[in-house]
């Protein structure tokens, strides 16, 4: 069976001044699987993300989503290929002037043709896909818990029916049992809509629970790629360290 890569980094450097953050790194997503990314703190992940879906513009190499080259798309091509993917921030990025719906409906603006009813009832549809409650609707962000404005991210995420999905950290700051209700939230939407799904995480609950298979950033490049199995054999001592360390073991028992 050929395997299509729904995502394709080739040779990216990313740098800020004289700070080289990625250099010959390359990564791919394919489709339909859940795809973690983890490194140390700073390696990159989060900015590996936001070059993805192009907030910031690489030195060098191609990043190419589905199949397209982010880099050279005219503008109106650009928001097509955009409206294919959805990102949920770490701190859910979302509108303090709105409400959940409201912020929800953001991206629904770009569609056109719906009605505003239309609009209202396809974001109170996402709303309750994240597993919120129909109240959480007409609440704004500074009244929701965190677990509930990540699930408000991902319902905004979601809002486009994308094939990609971009997930910063999910589940930093949650405790133990919204971060799992989490992580089962995340497998059972790439299930029911066969969404491929992009996961920077330093969960290892998180890796054991949802991801196919896992890249390990350091040094400026992804140093390996495999399975959770896999990764337990790599020689490399921060991989080493990251998959046998104490909670690993904790994360491996509970998985067991
Ligand atoms: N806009 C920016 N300008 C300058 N430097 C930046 C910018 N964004 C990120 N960096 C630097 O790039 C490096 C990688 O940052 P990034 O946020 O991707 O790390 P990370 O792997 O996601 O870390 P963490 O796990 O701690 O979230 C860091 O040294 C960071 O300071």
């Amino acid at each position: 069976m050929v395997t299509e890569n729904v995502i394709e980094v080739r040779g990216l450097r990313t740098q800020f001044g004289s700070h080289v953050v990625h250099d010959g790194l390359d990564i791919d997503l394919r489709r339909g699987e859940i795809l973690g990314v983890v490194g140390g703190s700073g390696t990159g992940k989060s900015v590996l993300l936001r070059t993805i879906v192009g907030l910031n513009s690489p030195a060098a190499g191609t990043v190419r989503v589905l199949g397209q080259d982010v880099s050279q798309l005219a503008p109106l091509a650009r928001e097509a290929l955009e409206r294919r993917w959805g990102v949920m921030f770490q701190d859910g990025a979302l509108f303090s002037a709105l409400t959940v719906r409201e912020n929800v409906e953001v991206p629904l603006r770009s569609v056109p043709g719906l009605t505003p009813a239309q609009r209202q009832s396809l974001a109170e549809l996402k709303v309750s896909m994240a597993g919120l409650p129909w109240s959480a609707n007409g609440k704004y962000p500074s009244d929701l818990s965190g677990g509930m404005k990540k699930r408000a991210g991902l319902a905004r995420a979601l809002a486009l029916d994308p094939e990609i999905v971009f997930l910063d950290e999910p589940t930093a700051g949650l405790d133990p049992i919204g971060a799992s209700a989490f992580d089962r939230l995340i497998v059972g939407l790439r299930d029911a809509l066969n969404l491929s799904v992009f996961l920077v995480t330093h969960d290892l609950d998180t890796l054991h629970a949802c991801c196919d298979r896992v890249a390990v950033l350091a040094r400026g490049r992804v140093l390996t790629t495999g399975t959770m199995a896999q990764m337990l054999d790599v020689d490399d001592p921060w991989v080493h360290e990251y998959f046998h360390g104490p909670r690993a073991r904790a994360a491996t028992a509970l998985k067991e």
